[in-house]
């Protein structure tokens, strides 16, 4: 057979000749079997005439149910046949019964199995039993990765039809008869001609003011610019219609004509904004998706009477609207129409949505399932969270079939027949028993191929290994044939089914930093979250502003077994409990074989479990936050870009501070709380040990690092001092950095902290020791009591004498002294219940140093590395990190330390981070994409480096 292909825009032409047919070139349009509203054919009698004439011959499987009738393929030159197993190629709409199969053929439809779908399973594997070859229309895209055959256009047609019908019958049950009423479903019409008349009529009658008149204007927005939308927008385009720009909505909504309807075509830049700035940058959303929301809900949706939704929806892009957005918007509204009881107004704005994209759970939340030709509205009452199946009662009418073109078969078929046939010759000319490498296919028609010769093909294997590790938690979203839509490439698609999967992750805790990791979670409406906390108004006002999320108000250190059956039914626990509990949760979760992430220090009693993580086999994550965790971060990076080029480290210093923002330092303490006071407290007694010129400095426990304190001048313009955090030296090891001279990470405050912060120690009031005379049980103590208590003197003591006692103990420093008043720790104020007083202290201290409204803290962080290059050159680098809190928004401790946490704990549920047992983020497979990360939510540090001779 001879064949002469030339290629032109990826696609490829096949120059015939009559004579060169080889007899087994024969076309078959099988008979679509599988559903009853399936009365489309992929080619129509047009393209089945020029085939014939080309010299092929052309089955079609005898059919009543096809929409077009068989005489007209007859006289295209078909033949109706019911065996069609002389056909090389067979092509249909819809899937095959696996019965029907014939072994090594060309078969071209919808498989619905890129996605392992487990309904079509079975037919796969029958397909590669038989040898078959199927090449599926979905994965036919051109050199952009646009889809090349699609049946979009008549989807958005037969959708818009729909909702009108829809709309006539929500008025009608509101109490209106409207000209909708006169507008049946798409499947009525002959053909769209048919239906643009029904339209065009009841839009003759709105042009003479026959809408009633209390309903007021009517609004329809058309999300997507595809070819769903511009389907849609022909339809509408029978009507009266005004199309207006997104901003004059509101306007038109309100006053504008009753004796028109008005459109709006929403692109993304009119709805999409960044979180971090408000801002819509095209090519930066492409990237990242998961860092914009939409506007949808506020600016466009109040105004909307009819949504026709045409885009189609990807995990980690933004939902149009959620559940909570619907219970917001179905609130009465204020119109200027004069409402009597026969003449009620409408009971909210959004009266209906057509889904088109028909994307479960996708952009629009709460659109859970499809509905149906035979079926096609229902009602979604958000207050309830129901979905009911009439048009009356309250909610918002819904409709989102996905087979939308079944409606309007006739010209479906010609369309999606006009695209197809060019790629028809290549695929009819090839020998499905052949090997694919030897078939002359163009890319579009060869990347569509699935399966061949009894196998997969290479870019689908993924399929096998999906349907062995998810087999039965398969996101089943419908199917998008009927969409000119791309699935970006193969192993994104993967990876983004293996994102579908809903994963479970318990958060334990609710305080200061707990914010972003439930913001950063929950953009994957794929992870559930639990949020555990013994702080119930805490817990509520930090849930209610996230989907997706179940508040639990439990003591889980009380509450062990509850605790244990929590962790049991989660794929991942992050507990941001105060530090002291990381270790029984850690205990919980080796038990039940579950992954844990802390923004704790890898304490000796959560080391001592390593062995027991390791047996389980589970990750367990500790330091992931800002200091333990950025910090690591942004040293790992330089030490082993420096080592990269045989640089070695010299000397390590790191210093990092949560402080008020300069403004805001108006206390004695120039401090604020923006992580567990209870910690921060702790902290000023804590040992400390570290490396300076080779020598190692032990400070002891007992406040002693408070002494020795030092000036940090490398940001001038601050007042800044700094003290030893802990033991630096035993990071010499991970770190790789063991010729260091000097190692030292510490803590910044404002200069005056260390100081005011001994006055505590000196009074005892830093103590963790359980003092049962603070507890719920006993009679409540005064702060002036708690401190005669302090400085040994009787209760009953004369507040002077108290100031006496208090002063001479403190060594007489005045400005110690001053602090101690101004805390009101001398005054008749309750001491908080506490199981100790340093737990009292910090219950107290928080709420005398609050961030007021407005105020906003700041993170300091500045990592210097010491480096000799190979040539003997000092370098000294430097890492500045400064991120402020955001105005009313999330403080930048929570931002610092929640980011890196979520991002984390979203790796490990991603399978991106899976090593095993106790893990630091030290290595570059973690610090890597965890710092690029957390850039893009704007967490940025800069870097300054100066070599020296
Ligand atoms: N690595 C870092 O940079 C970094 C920074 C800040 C905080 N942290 C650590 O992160 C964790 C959280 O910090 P935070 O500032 O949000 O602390 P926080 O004190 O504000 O919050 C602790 C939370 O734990 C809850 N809780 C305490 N005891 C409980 C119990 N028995 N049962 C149930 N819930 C209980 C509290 O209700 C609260 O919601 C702490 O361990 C802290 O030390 C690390
Ligand atoms: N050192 C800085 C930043 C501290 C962030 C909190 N880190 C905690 C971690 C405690 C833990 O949970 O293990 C700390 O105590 O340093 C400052 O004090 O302002």
């Amino acid at each position: 057979m001879l064949r002469a292909f030339s290629h032109t825009n990826g696609r490829c032409v096949v120059h015939h000749c009559k004579c060169w047919h080889h007899h087994k070139s024969v076309l078959a349009i099988r008979r679509e079997d599988v559903s009853a509203w399936e009365r489309r054919a992929p080619l129509a009698p047009k393209h089945v005439k020029e085939l014939t004439q080309m010299g092929y011959k052309v089955l079609v499987q005898p059919s009543n149910r096809r929409a077009i009738h068989e005489k007209d393929y007859v006289k295209a030159g078909g033949i109706i046949q019911e065996d069609i197993s002389e056909a090389s190629l067979i092509v249909g709409v819809k899937r095959p019964p696996e019965d029907k199969l014939i072994p090594k053929k060309n078969y071209a439809f919808f498989s619905h199995t890129i996605k392992a779908q487990e309904a079509n399973m079975s037919l796969l594997d029958e397909i590669l039993r038989q040898e078959i070859r199927l090449i599926d229309y979905e994965k036919m895209v051109d050199h952009k990765g646009m889809r090349v055959v699609a049946f979009g256009k008549w989807a958005g047609v037969a959708g818009m039809i729909n909702i009108l019908h829809g709309l006539g019958l929500r008025f009608l049950a509101l109490g209106h008869h409207t000209p909708f009423m006169h507008i049946g479903m798409a499947h009525n019409y002959r053909n769209s001609s048919q239906a643009v008349q029904a339209v065009r009529d009841a839009g003759y009658e709105i042009s003479l003011g026959l809408m009633p008149k209390s309903v007021g204007p009517l609004t329809f927005v058309f999300t997507g610019t595809g070819n769903v939308s511009k389907g849609a927008q022909e339809m509408f385009n029978a009507l009266p219609c005004e199309f207006v720009e997104p901003h004059d909505l509101k306007e038109v909504s309100k006053s504008g004509d009753l004796r028109k309807v008005y459109g709006t075509v929403l692109s993304r830049h009119h709805h999409l904004v960044r979180k971090r700035d408000g801002m819509y940058d095209p090519a930066d959303y492409d990237k990242h998706p998961e860092l914009y929301t939409s506007r949808f809900n506020t600016d466009i949706a109040p105004y909307t009477t009819c949504l026709i939704n045409g885009i189609y929806w990807e995990q980690h892009t933004p939902r149009l609207l959620s559940r909570q957005d619907a219970q917001k918007l179905l609130v009465p509204i204020k119109s200027a129409a004069i409402a009597t009881e026969g003449c009620p107004e409408l009971p909210h704005k959004l009266l209906a949505i057509c889904d088109i994209s028909a994307d479960t759970g996708g952009s629009i939340e709460f659109m859970t399932e499809c509905t149906t030709i035979d079926s096609p509205f229902c009602m979604y009452d958000a207050d309830q969270h129901i979905i009911h199946d009439s048009v009356e009662g309250s909610g918002i009418l819904m409709c989102s079939i996905d087979n939308l073109p079944a409606q309007l078969p006739i010209e479906a078929t010609e369309y999606f027949g006009d695209m197809l046939f060019p790629y028809i010759e290549e695929m009819l000319l090839s020998e499905g028993s052949q090997p694919l490498e030897s078939q002359n296919y163009s890319s579009v028609v060869r990347d569509a191929v699935i399966a061949s010769n009894g196998s997969l093909t290479a870019k689908f294997e993924y399929i096998q290994k999906l349907r062995e590790t998810r087999k039965s938690s398969l996101c089943q979203h419908c199917c998008s044939e009927d969409l000119h839509i791309t699935a970006t490439s193969y192993k994104e698609y993967a990876q983004s089914l293996n994102m579908d999967k809903k994963k479970r992750v318990l958060l334990l805790g609710s305080g200061y930093v707990s914010g972003p990791v439930l913001e950063y979670l929950t953009r994957d409406s794929n992870i559930d979250i639990t949020v555990a906390s013994i702080m119930k108004e805490q817990l509520e006002q930090l849930t209610e502003k996230y989907n997706n999320v179940t508040a639990v108000h439990m003591d889980v250190i009380k509450h062990e077994e509850n605790l244990s059956s929590l962790v049991k039914k989660h794929d991942l626990v992050i507990s941001l409990l105060p530090y002291s509990a990381h270790p029984l949760v850690a205990k919980k979760c080796i038990n039940n074989k579950v992954n844990l992430i802390t923004a704790s220090y890898l304490t000796p009693a959560m080391k001592e479990l390593q062995e027991s993580v390791e047996d389980a086999g589970i990750t367990v994550i500790s330091e992931m936050g800002l200091d333990p965790g950025l910090d690591h971060m942004l040293a790992m990076e330089c030490i082993d870009k420096a080592k990269e080029v045989g640089a070695m480290i010299v000397s390590y210093t790191s210093f990092c501070g949560g402080l008020p923002a300069p403004e805001h330092s108006d206390n004695p303490l120039r401090y604020k709380f923006s992580w567990s006071p209870q910690g921060v407290l702790l902290n000023t007694v804590q040992s400390a040990t570290y490396l300076k010129n080779g020598e190692i400095v032990n400070i002891p426990a007992g406040g002693a690092l408070l002494d020795s304190v030092t000036s940090m001048d490398f940001f001038p313009g601050l007042n800044l001092e700094g003290f030893p955090n802990r033991d630096s030296t035993k990071y010499a090891e991970p770190y790789g950095i063991q010729t260091a001279h000097t190692l030292l990470r510490g803590t910044l405050r404002y200069k005056g902290y260390s100081k005011t912060m001994g006055g505590f120690v000196k009074l005892g009031l830093i103590n963790p020791d359980p003092y049962p005379l603070l507890s719920s049980t006993t009679p409540p103590l005064t702060w002036k009591e708690l401190m005669c208590k302090q400085v040994g003197i009787k209760l009953s003591a004369e507040y002077s004498a108290l100031k006496e006692a208090v002063f001479s103990k403190l060594g007489k420093d005045e400005s110690q002294l001053e602090a101690v008043e101004w805390l009101g720790l001398l005054g008749d104020e309750p001491v908080p219940v506490a199981d100790s007083i340093v737990g009292a202290l910090a219950k107290h201290m928080e709420m005398k140093l609050p961030f007021g409204t407005g105020e906003r803290d700041m993170i300091i962080m500045r990592n210097e590395i010491g480096l000799r290059h190979p040539s003997g050159h000092l370098e000294d680098k430097s890492i500045s990190l400064v991120v402020y809190g955001d105005n009313n928004g999330y403080s930048a401790m929570a931002k610092t330390v929640g980011y890196p946490t979520a991002i984390a704990a979203k790796m490990v549920l991603d399978g991106e981070i899976n090593a095993k047992g106790m893990v630091i983020p030290l290595t570059k497979n973690i610090y890597g994409p965890i710092l690029e990360r957390v850039r893009a939510e704007g967490i940025v540090y800069s870097t300054h480096s100066v070599i020296k001779q």
